[in-house]
C-alpha cells in the first residue's frame, strides 16, 4: 500500500510552472529517490508532501492524510530534515535532541541515535559552533527522533566527508530495515544507486522517468559502451547500421559506440567479417550518471530523436 501518493501535482511561481503535473506513489518500506537537476522542482514537490507548501492543483496524501488540512497528524508520521535557520545558535546538541524528542508521543532514545551519527562527543556543543557536517548529522537525528513511519531527507549527505557519508548510508539502511519508509532527494548518483529501490527523475517540473536504478540504466540510450582501435578503417555506413546503436564517436583512430549488448555482438561480428582486429577492446556498462544525463539533457534527447 502506498504511504505517499502524489497525483498531478502543480505549483506555479510568478506564472512559471515549477512543478507541472508530477505523479508518483511511494510504497511502505521502500527507499524512494527523487533525482533531478538544480531547479527541477524537487524541493517544491517534497515540501508539498511535508505540508510546508500548498499545491496549486493536484492531490497529495501521506498515509491517506492531506498534509495541509491534517498537518498535525501528518507531522506525527512523517519526520523531515530541518532547514538550518530553524535552530537557534545557542541551543546545544543535547538540548536540541531533548527538545525535539519531547514533541513526539513515542520518541527514539536520543543518546544511541546521537552516538550512531557521530555526535556523542558533541552533546554540549552549541549549534552555532558546529561544522557544516555536524549540523547536517544533527538534522538527520532530529528527522528520526520522533520514530516516524516515513522520513524525508533532502540533500542527506551534502557537506559530509566520504567516511561520514558512508556511515549515514548505513544508518539509512538500518532505518529502513526497521520498517521506516525513506523519501530521499539527492544529487549523488552513487547514493541513489546504492540506497534507492526506485527513483523518480524529475526534470523541469515533470517526472522524466520512474524506475529502479538498474531499470533507469537499462533505459538510457547508451546502456553499454564499446571502444576499440581497429587494425583497418571501418566503413561508417556499416557502423551506423548496427542494431540499437545510440552513438558513434571517432577520436585519435579509436571508435567508441554506445548501444546495448546487441550492438556489441553485432560490431564484433562485423569486424570478424572484414578481418579487422579490435585493439584495446573495452566494454563498459553505463552508470546511473549516464542514465541521468540521458534522461535530463535536452541535447542528448534531440540527438537520439
Ligand atoms: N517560493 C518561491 N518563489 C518563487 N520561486 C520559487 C520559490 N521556490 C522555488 N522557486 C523556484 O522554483 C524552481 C524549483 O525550485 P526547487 O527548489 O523545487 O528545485 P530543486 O529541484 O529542489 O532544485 P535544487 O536541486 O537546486 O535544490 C526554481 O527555479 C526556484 O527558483
Amino acid at each position: 500500500m502506498p504511504v505517499i501518493e502524489v497525483t498531478d501535482l502543480r505549483k506555479t511561481y510568478g506564472g512559471r510552472a515549477v512543478v507541472d503535473g508530477v505523479s508518483f506513489a511511494v510504497e511502505e518500506g521502500e527507499i524512494f529517490g527523487i533525482l533531478g537537476p538544480n531547479g527541477a522542482g524537487k524541493t517544491t514537490t517534497v515540501e508539498c508532501i511535508e505540508g510546508l507548501r500548498v499545491p496549486d492543483a493536484g492531490r497529495v496524501r501521506v498515509t491517506g492524510l492531506d498534509p495541509v488540512a491534517d498537518h498535525a497528524r501528518v507531522a506525527r508520521v512523517l519526520g523531515a530534515q530541518l532547514q538550518e535557520s530553524e535552530l537557534q545558535a545557542k541551543l546545544t546538541v543535547r538540548e536540541a535532541l531533548e527538545l525535539y524528542a519531547s514533541f513526539y508521543p513515542d520518541p527514539l532514545d536520543w543518546a544511541p541515535l546521537a552516538e550512531r551519527l557521530g555526535l556523542g562527543e558533541k552533546l554540549s556543543a552549541r549549534f552555532g559552533k558546529l561544522s557544516g557536517g555536524q549540523k547536517q548529522r544533527l538534522f538527520i537525528a532530529l528527522a528520526l527522533i520522533g520514530n516516524p513511519r516515513i522520513v524525508v531527507l533532502d540533500e542527506l549527505t551534502t557537506g559530509l566527508d566520504p567516511r561520514a557519508r558512508r556511515d549515514t548510508w548505513e544508518l539509512i539502511e538500518d532505518v529502513r530495515a526497521g520498517g521506516v519508509t525513506v523519501l530521499l532527494v539527492t544529487h549523488f548518483m552513487e547514493e541513489a544507486q546504492r540506497l534507492c529501490d526506485r527513483i523518480a527523475v524529475i526534470d523541469k517540473g515533470r517526472v522524466a522517468a520512474l524506475d529502479s536504478p538498474a531499470g533507469l540504466i537499462r533505459r538510457s540510450a547508451g546502456a553499454t559502451v564499446i571502444s576499440f582501435t581497429p587494425s583497418a578503417p571501418v566503413d561508417d555506413r556499416d557502423l551506423n547500421a548496427l542494431p540499437e546503436l545510440a552513438s558513434v564517436e571517432h577520436r585519435d583512430g579509436r571508435i567508441t559506440l554506445a548501444g546495448t549488448d546487441e550492438t556489441v555482438n553485432a560490431v564484433i561480428t562485423l569486424l570478424a567479417r572484414h578481418r579487422i582486429t579490435a585493439h584495446q577492446l573495452r566494454v563498459v556498462d553505463a552508470t546511473l550518471d549516464d542514465a541521468f544525463l540521458d534522461l535530463t539533457d535536452d541535447r542528448t534527447k534531440e540527438a537520439t530523436a
